[in-house]
């Protein structure tokens, strides 16, 4: 069994909430999540909603601000939130906000000084469900997935590069193809390098492009949101479901910016929309 050490626990909405750390072969560095596990009957399997976190974030951003808990509890899901990159001393970092630590792109990084690290895609697609199945009790049969911008990217092409893995995938705001955002270029130079044909697998549209299918998806965007334009480009993903005849719903919400008070608010629609799809 791989070591799990407790960093916290709060009793929240008749669950826990839990701050977690372990040694990750994955990155070569401690990595933090947390989990909340509703109250359950013993010996029951829950599901599971992973939520990856955006540029900057650790954790505890949407462990704290995201206001997941009631819909989790009343749903029956347990909800996991990862780090958003390797960190530590010994990490490569770049000073920029949308690179290095807190910038991990959920890619396998290719790259120096980054691939000795940045290894967020094998540790969120192998080594952390391994060990949540392990040390809590979910129903890894009954998994959905859902980030929030750098993290919906994370979580569309995860989810479409292994199908039948998650029954569920939503996102909020999300990066929809780092191909052609300043955000994804960036990252994806510098992690993978300058050959874009390699980036295809990181990038949800041209994933769908290529054949990727999800049996549906929730996404939810800001009209107010600052990085919509450059960075985001709903329209894309909008475009390339479309093409493939992709069955979506792509909701613009009005007057909403990019920050945690829009994610909290329809983040209890997101956990329903998970929960009917994880049901039995
Ligand atoms: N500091 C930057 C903006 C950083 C930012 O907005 N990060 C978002 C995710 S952006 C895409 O991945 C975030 O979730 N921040 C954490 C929070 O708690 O709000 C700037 O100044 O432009």
């Amino acid at each position: 069994m791989i070591a799990l050490e407790t960093l916290s626990t709060n009793k929240a909405h008749g669950g826990v909430q839990g701050v977690y750390s372990h040694a990750s072969a994955a990155t070569g560095t401690p990595m933090t999540f947390s989990v909340f596990v509703p109250d359950h009957a013993p010996g029951a399997r829950l599901p599971v909603l992973w939520y990856l976190s955006g540029l900057t974030c650790t954790h505890a951003n949407v462990t704290e601000k995201g206001e997941y808990r009631a819909a989790c509890a009343e749903q029956g899901i347990i909800f996991v939130a990862p780090d958003t990159s390797p960190r530590g001393d010994d990490v490569a970092d770049d000073e920029a906000y949308d690179f290095g630590k807190g910038a991990g792109f959920y890619v396998n990084a290719t790259q120096e000084p980054w691939a000795a690290h940045f290894q967020m895609r094998r540790y969120i697609e192998d080594e952390l469900p391994a060990l949540v199945a392990q040390h809590f009790p979910v129903d890894m049969a009954r998994q959905g997935i859902t980030g929030h911008s750098m993290g919906g990217h994370g979580a569309l092409t995860i989810a479409l590069r292994n199908p039948g893995r998650f029954r569920s995938v939503s996102a909020f705001a999300p990066i929809v193809s780092p191909l052609n955002c300043p955000w994804g270029e960036k990252a994806l130079t510098g992690y993978i390098g300058p050959d874009r044909a390699a980036w295809r697998e990181y990038d949800a549209c041209a994933l769908i492009d290529d054949g990727a299918r999800l049996p549906d998806l929730l996404v939810d965007q800001g009209t107010a949101d600052g990085f919509l334009a450059e960075q985001l480009r709903t329209e894309l993903l909008e475009q390339a479901v479309a093409r493939a005849g992709m069955p979506s719903t792509i909701r613009l919400q009005h007057g909403y910016d990019h920050s945690y008070y829009f994610i909290s608010t329809f983040m209890a629609d997101h956990v329903a929309w998970h929960g009917e799809r994880l049901k039995g």
